[in-house]
């Protein structure tokens, strides 16, 4: 390993890309997503969990707003980033750009994905696209209360089991739900509990092909990267936003956080 890969690969290295994404993490141990369907309760999690210790502004030249606060939990100190509401990762909006380069290139220690428990369906197609850039996840599955009055009853743990990653029920109007879900990010920061996240294991011949292909060419650039399978896919697909990451080698400061598919 050259000298300055081992040094994209420090934490300092990373703290200052955080830091440049407009993060200030000096004093926090963990570094957690709020993502989201729009409307889901993302702000009302967000709001039970920091309480007055947040502030708002603008992401770094997009004039998509940013909320962050803190918390701290059983002696460590968590931060909390409120990603704009999006309905996919595809970077067709700049909520959703923004949403999905912090994923990407901020590396939470977790992400919450607050999810509306009535459109469970319509939600999980966000849950699927975060689980293929990281393992590290929550979902919340929020307005529980509107759930049992339309009559929808989901099985949690089967759901849990189906994804790969804990699910935590919650009204975060009422603040229900909040102690369980702060135990649960504790976990999964930990590593006390290990995401096996549901992924696309294959697609057609032809497609898988070309994807092992440039999967090979891509780990020779980039060998600190483990899920090279999703950054193919991107490539084949003609994203813009990674093509452009490639060829900076932006994409070389991906790490540790992204497990192989
Ligand atoms: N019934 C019910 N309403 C909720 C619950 N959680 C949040 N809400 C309400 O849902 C609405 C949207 O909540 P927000 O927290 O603003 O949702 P959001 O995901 O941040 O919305 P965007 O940032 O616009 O994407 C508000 O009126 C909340 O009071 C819940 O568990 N049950
Ligand atoms: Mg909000």
């Amino acid at each position: 390993m050259s000298k300055q890969r081992a040094c994209e690969n420090c934490q300092a290295y990373r703290k200052e890309h955080l830091i440049r994404l407009g993060i200030g993490i000096d004093q926090y141990d963990y570094i957690i997503a709020l993502a989201g369907n729009p409307n889901t309760g993302k702000s009302t999690v967000f709001n039970n969990l920091t309480g007055l210790r947040q502030h708002t502004g603008n992401w770094p030249g997009k004039t998509v707003t940013r909320a962050e606060g803190g918390y701290s939990f059983a002696g460590k100190q968590y931060k909390l980033v409120d990603l704009p509401g999006t309905y996919s990762l595809l970077s067709t909006s700049k909520e959703e750009e923004v949403a999905r380069d912090f994923i990407l290139f901020g590396r939470p220690d977790v992400t919450v994905i607050v999810a509306d428990a009535t459109r469970l369906e319509r939600n999980l197609n966000l849950v699927l696209q975060i689980l293929e850039i990281t393992d590290k996840a929550v979902l919340c599955l929020n307005l529980m209360d509107e759930a049992e009055r339309n009559h929808i009853t989901i099985n949690e743990r089967t759901l849990s089991k189906a994804l790969g990653i804990p699910v935590v029920t919650a009204v975060a109007r009422q603040k229900k739900g909040m102690d369980v879900l702060i135990n649960t990010i504790e976990n999964v920061a930990t590593g006390k509990y290990m995401c096996k996240p549901h992924r696309v294991k294959s697609f057609s011949p032809k497609l898988d092909h070309a994807v092992a292909l440039l999967v090979e060419k891509l780990s020779k650039e980039f060998k600190n990267i483990p899920n090279l399978k999703w950054v193919a896919l991107r490539l084949l697909e003609g994203d813009q936003r990674i093509i452009e990451a490639v060829r900076t080698k932006e994409l070389g400061q991906l790490g540790e956080d992204l497990k192989s598919a």
